[in-house]
């Protein structure tokens, strides 16, 4: 369960992004986060994130205050998140297999779980005959199936995606929205 509670961002330079917010996400929830340009959206993601720190109130995901998290725990707890951009960020040097793999690794994943789990997740998004494909090689809508992919593969139990059909015709949108409903 991922809970704001009265969270106010002001950054440094004074600018107000988000003004006492309040909601809960239950577990197993779908939720949209709509609104214009500027209204906020990506600071919220960053805050849960724990990129940012809120300037006042508490974030509490699965009853852990993010706040009373060392720095050591960070990476523990970001491994609960599994985050797919807009611009979904692939290493170009690497194959849609070896992209998914890495996300693994750091991990410290066994190679023998990186070589039975990753063409399993290649193949829920449809991408299993294009393992070895280079980014530069696959369409917008394969590229995020990949991202997509590699932020599944260590069973996070939040995804969270930021404008993940952005850079997406509406056909190919359509089809990645399909598939994280499916999740
Ligand atoms: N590091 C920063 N320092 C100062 N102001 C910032 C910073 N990051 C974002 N802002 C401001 O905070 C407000 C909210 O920004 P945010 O990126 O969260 O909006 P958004 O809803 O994601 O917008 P968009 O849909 O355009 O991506 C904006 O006015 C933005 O200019």
């Amino acid at each position: 369960m991922i809970q704001f509670r009265n969270v106010t961002k002001v950054y440094p330079n004074g600018l107000c992004a988000l003004s006492n917010v309040n909601f809960t996400i239950a577990n197993g929830e779908f939720v949209f986060i709509v609104g214009a340009s500027g209204a906020g959206k990506t600071t919220l993601i960053k805050l849960l994130l724990k990129e940012i720190e809120p300037t006042s109130g508490s974030i509490i995901v699965d009853d852990v205050d993010l706040s009373s998290l060392r720095r050591k725990e960070i990476p523990y707890y970001r491994r609960k998140l599994g985050v797919v951009f807009q611009d979904f960020r692939l290493l170009p040097d690497r194959t849609a297999y070896e992209n998914v793999a890495f996300a693994m690794e750091i991990v410290g994943a066994s190679p023998k779980e990186i070589r039975r789990r990753v063409p399993a997740v290649l193949s829920m998004v449809g991408l299993g005959s294009k393992a070895h494909a280079y980014p530069h090689q696959l369409s917008g809508g394969e590229q995020q199936r990949v991202a997509l992919a590699r932020a599944l593969v260590n069973n996070p139990s939040i995804l969270i995606a930021d404008e993940p059909t952005g850079n997406l015709d509406p056909v190919t949108a359509m089809e990645i929205m399909k598939i994280i409903n499916l999740i």
